[in-house]
């Protein structure tokens, strides 16, 4: 008889997706998102970082001041769509586990992502975030909030 206790397609994905965010060194807030299409195969994965070349020690990680994060950093989604590396996004779904801002949205757009999955969305009130929504909304993609029985997974090195 098969196992029982086997993990979701959205438990999966979001979990891979979390796992792309432990690749961050962003020290206040880490993302993740992982692209899959309609056959459940992860297209890309992405988190958010400085571009290539740009060093993570160099470049600044603070929210405040004159130089920031906020002026060099790409986002996990605009990575995972540019790591696709012009693969067909058409109707894929995207897992990210913060809501998508509305730079991220105008790419997921057009992009042809379908549908978006995310875990949270701390931004809510942004005007990004309601940016985002709105366009979201208006060219038809879809966003559902994650949703488990389960409140974590883990993963053991060692069997
Ligand atoms: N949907 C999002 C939203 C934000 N990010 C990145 C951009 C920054 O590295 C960090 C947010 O920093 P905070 O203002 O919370 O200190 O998250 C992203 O990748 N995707
Ligand atoms: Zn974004």
């Amino acid at each position: 008889m098969k196992r029982k206790d086997y993990i979701s397609w959205d438990e999966y994905f979001m979990g891979v997706a979390i796992l792309a965010s432990k690749r961050s060194k962003d020290p206040n807030t880490q993302v993740g998102a992982c692209i899959v299409d309609n056959n459940n195969i992860i297209l890309s994965t992405g988190y958010n970082g400085f571009p290539f070349g740009c060093s993570d020690d160099d470049y600044p990680w603070c929210r405040d001041g004159e130089d920031t994060k906020y002026s060099y950093v790409v986002h996990a989604e605009l990575n995972a769509i540019l790591n696709a590396r012009g693969k067909n996004l058409k109707g894929a779904r995207l897992y990210v586990d913060l809501f998508p801002c509305n730079e991220c949205a105008k790419a997921i757009i057009q992009s042809g992502i379908a549908e978006v999955v995310y875990l949270y969305d701390k931004y809510a009130d942004s005007a990004a975030t309601v940016a985002s929504k709105r366009m979201l909304q208006s060219a038809g993609v879809a966003c559902r909030k994650f949703t488990s029985d389960k409140k974590s997974l883990s993963i053991d090195f060692e069997k």
